[in-house]
C-alpha cells in the first residue's frame, strides 16, 4: 500500500452533533448516513486529493469529537492545521456560540490557520424556514470581522459541500504561489514543485 503524502492539514471543529462527520462523509465518500447518531470518539482522519488548476492538493482532514469532554483532545488536533472548518448547526443557536469559542481559540493559538465558518443542515431550513436559529447576515458580519469564508451546507443534499473543501485547497494553493513570488531570483519553472511542497506545511 502506498502512503498518501498530505499537503495541508485541515481540522473540523464544532459542537457535538452539528454534522462534522457527515460533512466529511459526504465529501469523501459521497454519502449521507442515516440511522442512529453515533458521536465521534477522539478524532478520525481521512486524506483526500483534489485538483486545483494543474496541481493536485492532498488534504489531511481531522474530524474531531464535538463533545466538551474531548475539548482538550481537539486542541491537539488543530495544532499545525492550515485550515479549520468551524461548524455550527443552522437550527441550533448554542452551536454558533460554540463556534465562536473555537474561533477565539484558533486566533489565540494558531495564527496561520485559515478559518472557514460552516452552517450545517441547510436542507432543514429549506424544508421549514421557521427552524432557522442562526441568521445568515449575523454570521456573515462575524466572518467579515475575522476574515473568514462563510458557507451554508447540507450533507444530506450535498449542497455547498464540495465548495468548502475546494476553497480550502485553492487558498492553500494560492498561499504557496504567494510564497514563491515573495522569494527573489527563484526560477519558478524549476522550483515550483518544491516550493509548493514546502509552503504551509506543519
Ligand atoms: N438533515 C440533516 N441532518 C444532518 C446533516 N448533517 C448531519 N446531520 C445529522 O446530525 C446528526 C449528527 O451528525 P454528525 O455528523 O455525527 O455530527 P458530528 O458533529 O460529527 O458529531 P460529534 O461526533 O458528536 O462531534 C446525525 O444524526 C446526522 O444524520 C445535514 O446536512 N442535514
Amino acid at each position: 500500500m502506498t502512503a498518501m503524502r498530505v499537503d495541508a492539514k485541515v481540522v473540523m471543529l464544532g459542537k457535538e452533533s452539528v454534522g462534522k462527520t457527515s460533512l466529511v462523509e459526504r465529501y469523501v465518500h459521497r454519502r449521507f448516513l442515516v440511522g442512529p447518531y453515533q458521536n465521534t470518539i477522539g478524532a478520525a482522519f481521512v486524506a483526500k486529493a483534489l485538483n486545483v488548476g494543474d496541481k493536485v492538493v492532498t488534504l489531511g482532514i481531522w474530524d474531531t469529537a464535538g463533545s466538551e469532554r474531548y475539548e482538550a483532545m481537539s486542541r491537539i488536533y488543530y495544532r499545525g492545521a492550515r485550515a479549520a472548518i468551524v461548524c455550527y448547526d443552522l437550527t441550533d443557536s448554542s452551536s454558533f456560540k460554540r463556534a465562536r469559542f473555537w474561533v477565539k481559540e484558533l486566533q489565540n493559538c494558531e495564527e496561520h490557520c485559515k478559518i472557514y465558518l460552516c452552517g450545517t443542515k441547510s436542507d432543514l431550513i429549506e424544508a421549514d424556514r421557521s427552524v432557522r436559529q442562526v441568521d445568515f447576515h449575523d454570521v456573515q458580519d462575524f466572518a467579515d470581522e475575522i476574515g473568514a469564508q462563510h458557507f451554508e451546507t447540507s450533507s444530506k443534499t450535498g449542497k455547498n459541500v464540495d465548495e468548502v473543501f475546494q476553497k480550502v485547497a485553492e487558498d492553500f494553493s494560492s498561499c504557496a504561489l504567494e510564497f514563491m513570488q515573495e522569494e527573489k531570483g527563484v526560477d519558478l519553472g524549476q522550483k515550483k514543485d518544491s516550493y509548493f511542497d514546502n509552503c504551509c506545511h506543519n
